[in-house]
This record gives C-alpha cells, sequence and structure tokens, in this order.
C-alpha cells in the first residue's frame, strides 16, 4: 500500500481499510500485485469461472519458495498472522506497467512485495463473515501442516475476496502498447481487505496484473475507505443494489446512498423503484432490439417511452425538492441511470429537429449522465468516457475556444484527475487522454 492506511475492526463489517492522516482526492492509495489471477478472452462472457481460482490459490498458497503470498493468505483467511503483513510499494503507473506480466496463464506474485507502510492491526483481528471450524489463532503451535490452506478455505477466500473485470483499464493499456484488453478473474489479498460503499470514496482498476486503487474524495484521517464490489449493477435502486451484495458477499450494505434512498419519500422510491423495472424489463431489450435491427419505427417508439418516464421522474423529484439537496437528486437518479443514458443513445441515433437542436439536445443529455456519475461513480472508466464524449461535443458545437468547451475540458480533466492521479508525466497524461478519447468512441454508442 501506498501512504498510510491502517487495517481495522470495522463494526458489522469485519476488517476493512482506514486512513490514518488525511488523504486527498485524487491520491494512489494501492498498488497491488495479485496472489493469483487468470485472464481470459476480452470478450466479457469469457471472463475465467471464479472457481478455477481455487487450486491456483491452493497452490500459491502452499508453495513453499513465495512466503510473502503465504503470509497474505493465511492473514486474510485467519486475520491472525502475527508477522507485518509483506505488502507491494509501487509507486507509480509506469513502474507498474513495467512490472506487470503480460503472460496469458495464472501468474504468482514472486517478488516485488517489499516496503510495507501499512500496520495492520492484528489485535482485533479475525476472520470474518464466514465459519471456520479450522480456524486457529496465533497463539497455536503452528505445525507446517496446520498452516496449509485448505480447497475449502480458499474457496471461502474466492467466493469473498476475488475480484473480476472484463478488461484492465483500456487506456493504460494503450499507452503501454499491451496487445490486448484480456478480462481477469484474481485475488489481490491487500485490495480484498476493503469493504465496499455503493457511494465509494475510492476507484479501482487494472494496470496490467497490479491492483490499483485511488481516492476520489478527501478522506479524513480515521475514516474508513472504500471501493464499489458492483459493476454496472451499481446503477440500480437500492433494493436491488442489496439483494445482490447479499446474494454474492453475504452482507446487509447499509452505506450512505443506501440511507439517503432509504429516508427518501416513499412515493419516490416506489416511482424510482417501477422506472427501474420497466427500462431494464422492457424497454432496454426493445432498444437493443431495435438497433440490431436497424428499425427505427421501434426506436422512436422506445423514445417516446423513455422520455414519458423521464417528464414524470423530473416531476416527482421537482415535487420534493424542497427536501432534496442537489446531490441526493443525482444520487436518486443514479438508481435509473439507464434511462438517462439510453435518451442519449436514443438523441444520437434519432436526432430530433434540425442539427443544431439535435446536437444541442444531445449535449444536455451527456452533461445529466455526466453530473449523476460525477457523483456515483467519480473516476470510474464510465465517467472519464462520458466526459470525453461531452468535451467532443462541445467543442464540435460551440467551437473549441467557447466557454461550453472549457468548461467541459476541466470537467474531462477532473475526471481524468479522479482516475490516475495528478502527478503523472504531461506526455503520458496527453497519451492516456487521447487513449481515453479513442476508447470511449469505441465502447460507448
Ligand atoms: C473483500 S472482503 C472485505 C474485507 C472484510 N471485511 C474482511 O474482514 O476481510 C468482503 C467481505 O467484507 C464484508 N463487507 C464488505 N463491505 C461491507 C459493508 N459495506 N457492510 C458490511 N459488510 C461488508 C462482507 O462480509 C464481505 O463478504
Amino acid at each position: 500500500m501506498v501512504g498510510e492506511l491502517i487495517c481495522a475492526m470495522m463494526e458489522g463489517k469485519g476488517r476493512g481499510v482506514i486512513a490514518r492522516h488525511s488523504i486527498a482526492a485524487s491520491d494512489l492509495l494501492l498498488c497491488a500485485r495479485p496472489a493469483v489471477v487468470l485472464e481470459g478472452p476480452p470478450d466479457p462472457e469469457g471472463a475465467p469461472d471464479a472457481a478455477r481460482l481455487v487450486p491456483a490459490l491452493v497452490q500459491a498458497a502452499n508453495a513453499q519458495d513465495v512466503p510473502q503470498i503465504r503470509a497474505a493468505l493465511q492473514y486474510l483467511y485467519h486475520g491472525t498472522d502475527a508477522s507485518r503483513l509483506q505488502l507491494p510499494d509501487i509507486r507509480t503507473m509506469m513502474n507498474l506497467a513495467k512490472h506487470s506480466s503480460s503472460s496469458s496463464s495464472s501468474s504468482s506474485l514472486q517478488e516485488g512485495l517489499q516496503d510495507s507502510c501499512c500496520d495492520h492491526d492484528h489485535s482485533s483481528g479475525h476472520h470474518h463473515h464466514h465459519h471456520d471450524s479450522h480456524s486457529h489463532s496465533a497463539a497455536e503451535p503452528a505445525a507446517a501442516d496446520a498452516d496449509k490452506l485448505t480447497e475449502q478455505q480458499a474457496s471461502l477466500l474466492v467466493k469473498y475476496n476475488a475480484f473480476a473485470d472484463d478488461y484492465e483499464d483500456l487506456a493504460a493499456a494503450a499507452v503501454r502498447g499491451a496487445a490486448m484488453p484480456h478480462s481477469h478473474v484474481g485475488l489481490w489479498p491487500q485490495f480484498a481487505l476493503f469493504n465496499h460503499s455503493c457511494l465509494p470514496n475510492s476507484v479501482h482498476y487494472l494496470v496490467g496484473h497490479a491492483m490499483v486503487v485511488r481516492a476520489v474524495e478527501d478522506v479524513a484521517a480515521g475514516e474508513e475507505l472504500t471501493v464499489s464490489y458492483l459493476g454496472r449493477e451499481e446503477f440500480a435502486p437500492a433494493g436491488a443494489r442489496q439483494a445482490v451484495l447479499q446474494e454474492r458477499y453475504g452482507f446487509a450494505c447499509g452505506c450512505a446512498r443506501c440511507q439517503l434512498e432509504s429516508q427518501a419519500p416513499r412515493q419516490l422510491q416506489q416511482q424510482l423503484l417501477d422506472t427501474y423495472r420497466q427500462v431494464m424489463q422492457d424497454l432496454k431489450p426493445r432498444f437493443l432490439e431495435a438497433v440490431e435491427h436497424q428499425d427505427q419505427s421501434n426506436l422512436a417508439a422506445v423514445q417516446a417511452q423513455l422520455q414519458t418516464l423521464e417528464h414524470s421522474l423530473s416531476a416527482a423529484l421537482q415535487q420534493h425538492r424542497a427536501v432534496l439537496s442537489d446531490s441526493a437528486v443525482l444520487v436518486l437518479q443514479a438508481a435509473v441511470y439507464d434511462l438517462y443514458e439510453l435518451l442519449l443513445f436514443c438523441e444520437q441515433l434519432l436526432p430530433q429537429g434540425n442539427e443544431a437542436e439535435s446536437k444541442h439536445a444531445a449535449l444536455a443529455c451527456i452533461g445529466r449522465c455526466l453530473a449523476i456519475l460525477n457523483c456515483v461513480s467519480k473516476g470510474a472508466e464510465l465517467h472519464v468516457f462520458l466526459a470525453s464524449r461531452l468535451l467532443q461535443h462541445a467543442v464540435d458545437l460551440r467551437g473549441p475556444d467557447s466557454a461550453q468547451a472549457e468548461a467541459a475540458a476541466q470537467l474531462f480533466l477532473e475526471a481524468h484527475r479522479m482516475r490516475y492521479g495528478s502527478q503523472l508525466e504531461q506526455q503520458v497524461q496527453l497519451e492516456l487522454m487521447e487513449a481515453n478519447k479513442q476508447a470511449a468512441e469505441e465502447f460507448l454508442m
């Protein structure tokens, strides 16, 4: 870990990571290499099954020649290892790129685990969310075999701690000249200590096989650092998010965003849920089908229904404006982000009115999506992509020297800074921004 993070017991959550000193938004928190990682084809459907990690993990944990991994996994499982957990300290993105392996099969952490500057509170450490009859305290005699990670323990570790992603950071991959954006599943023992929030104050992503975690908010000393365990499901109402988290990780989320939603007027909560269901179960599939068949009239019908839903939600939000802050409105809108995103895609595919009018409308749609992401998903790839798209549209519509283009450029820089920090060399920064612009064109509709 980079900087001074403390691992401590968090009420009702097991262990978690807290800031020893205050941390500024965009500060690097962690650059960690995996205990085990498997790569799959870039196709999201093709991501390797997490179950395949179990034998790899057992092997890595029990290998005599890599005591660091063994210690890290023992710590993660039992939380009782009295020795200091060895943590990586790889300070820059560029170092990382050089260190990261591009091999296509499983890779173990063989080197580079030094320079710990993370102080773990072992006195209160214990394994958290599962029951294990084999667990033993550090005080027990450590017979060599008792230390071994069993298949059963490894599968619990994988269930609650594995991380999978469709691909590594696309722009970073392009800048370091990586051939293809593979999908990944792996276990990063230090990253696995971070708890979840639906309104996280940190963002995480892969550069090669390295897990990068960066703060996206200012964090006071003693405050917990959180990441989002949700992918696209983060854009759902609280109940739907909680069901996923309960099912996958076995906990009931009570984060600030979940609380805010549960305190919103009942009627509004219900409307968000109904809107979410209609968009996800009916309108989104119909939208995708219309796009696939280039069926303009069905696309127009979907667009009209999306607009009706949007108008009525916006009227409801307006009605409760007195009790909702600006950011509360954005947090609530995040529950139906797909509605706003589909409206944006429709606007781009089916421009209404003359060219200037439709460009205006598209610009407004992007601005609305971006405001939501800037509130709940700071520093996420989608945030950077949309900011890049906004800049492109603003330049296109108003000219490169316009106040709008200037404002959009600031938003893009800010999103970029949240994801990659403010200490990049200028050349790298420019290359990353350009790569993100291109990736945005490819990956955003
Ligand atoms: C990757 S681990 C995080 C570290 C974990 N707390 C520990 O002590 O090892 C994931 C597990 O942490 C717990 N957890 C994470 N976020 C939580 C939250 N917001 N509320 C309650 N429990 C949480 C759940 O038990 C979950 O299965």
